[in-house]
């Protein structure tokens, strides 16, 4: 420093190291913009957009050691800091939505209110986006505009704030599986909660890799058996204890043969968020129709609230 410019007044002044700005506080400069998104998506700040090119953080565990059960288990694949980063971000810039649907069974109808707000972005491999909003999507083979009868829901491209993630997941996945649907759960409490379930729709192929990842709130992840010959009903499930960070990746046989549920909690973490991503590839169109109805569906687009410390009702 050149003492002869600084005056007598700012000599005895401390000198503050300049603030580093607030995540909240940086200014966002660019945004993804589609006329099927209700509000612009924002790009990553260069906090975390520098960060991703060193994942993954861990090599992955892999675990096989029960019939049918193919895993790999980052701890972490992101860094605590930058995961943290990009909860918050993520939380706050994502249109969600509280999905609600009914089931027939016979006579019966049973009203289903989604116990997590849920997000949903890409379309199957028979379409593609083109960076034209009067035709976004055309026939991923003839490259002719599909018809708008294809699709009950209009597909939204994955902004680029998650497709920044998706790359650097995919160039992570051993097998060279390519994803185009991106699913995001939050779940708000422990309260929230998603119930057993496989995710071994037709509409994703024969043996499915889908790759997930957490942020935020440290939740429970348990995983069982199918019911089958050979296998022990009363068997406890497996938990793994998954951290903001982690991603778990379910490939080969795991869908057709084993349960995953995060169960509700109490306790510690039980008042705080927690973000889930969910990597998946759908071969065709009854897949977009089925992820964009139960985790978009008619109803009310929510928003982050840093105010509320809340999702509300974006306007
Ligand atoms: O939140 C999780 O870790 C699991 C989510 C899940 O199983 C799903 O979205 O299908
Ligand atoms: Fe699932």
């Amino acid at each position: 420093m050149n003492m002869a410019k600084r005056t007598l007044e700012s000599f005895y002044k401390p000198i503050s190291k300049p603030k580093k700005p607030r995540v909240e506080d940086t200014p966002q400069s660019s945004y993804s913009r589609h006329p099927s998104y209700p509000f612009p998506i924002a790009d990553l700040p260069p906090s975390i957009a520098n960060a991703l090119p060193d994942l993954p953080a861990t090599t992955p565990r892999s675990i096989t050691n029960q019939s049918h059960l193919d895993l790999l288990y980052y701890q972490p694949f992101i860094p605590q800091s930058t995961a943290r980063e990009l909860f918050h971000f993520l939380r706050r810039e994502l249109p969600f939505y509280r999905v609600q649907y009914t089931i027939r069974r016979g006579p019966n109808t049973t009203q289903i209110n989604t116990p997590r707000f849920t997000t949903v972005f890409g379309v199957d491999d028979t379409s593609l986006f083109t960076p034209n909003n009067d035709c976004p999507l055309v026939d991923s083979k003839s490259h002719t505009p599909i018809p708008s009868t294809k699709y009950k829901y209009t597909p939204r491209p994955i902004p680029a704030c998650l497709d920044a993630l998706r790359q650097r997941v995919e160039a992570a996945t051993p097998d060279g599986t390519r994803y185009n649907f991106c699913l995001v759960n939050y779940y708000a409490t422990g309260e929230d909660s998603i119930s057993y379930h496989s995710d071994d729709e037709r509409f994703l192929g024969p043996n499915p890799c889908i790759a997930s990842l957490s942020l935020g709130a440290q939740r429970d992840f348990l995983m069982k058996h199918k019911p089958a010959e050979g296998v022990d009903a009363a068997r406890v499930p497996i938990k793994m204890s998954l951290g903001s960070g982690d991603m778990v990746v379910m490939r080969g046989e795991t869908q057709a043969n084993w349960l995953h549920s995060i169960p509700k909690r109490k306790g510690c973490e039980a008042h705080r968020g927690r973000i889930n991503i969910t990597f998946r590839r759908a071969v065709v169109p009854g897949g977009t129709d089925n992820y964009y109805n139960y985790n978009v569906g008619e109803g009310k687009v929510y928003r982050w609230s840093e105010e509320e410390g809340r999702m509300v009702e974006a306007c």
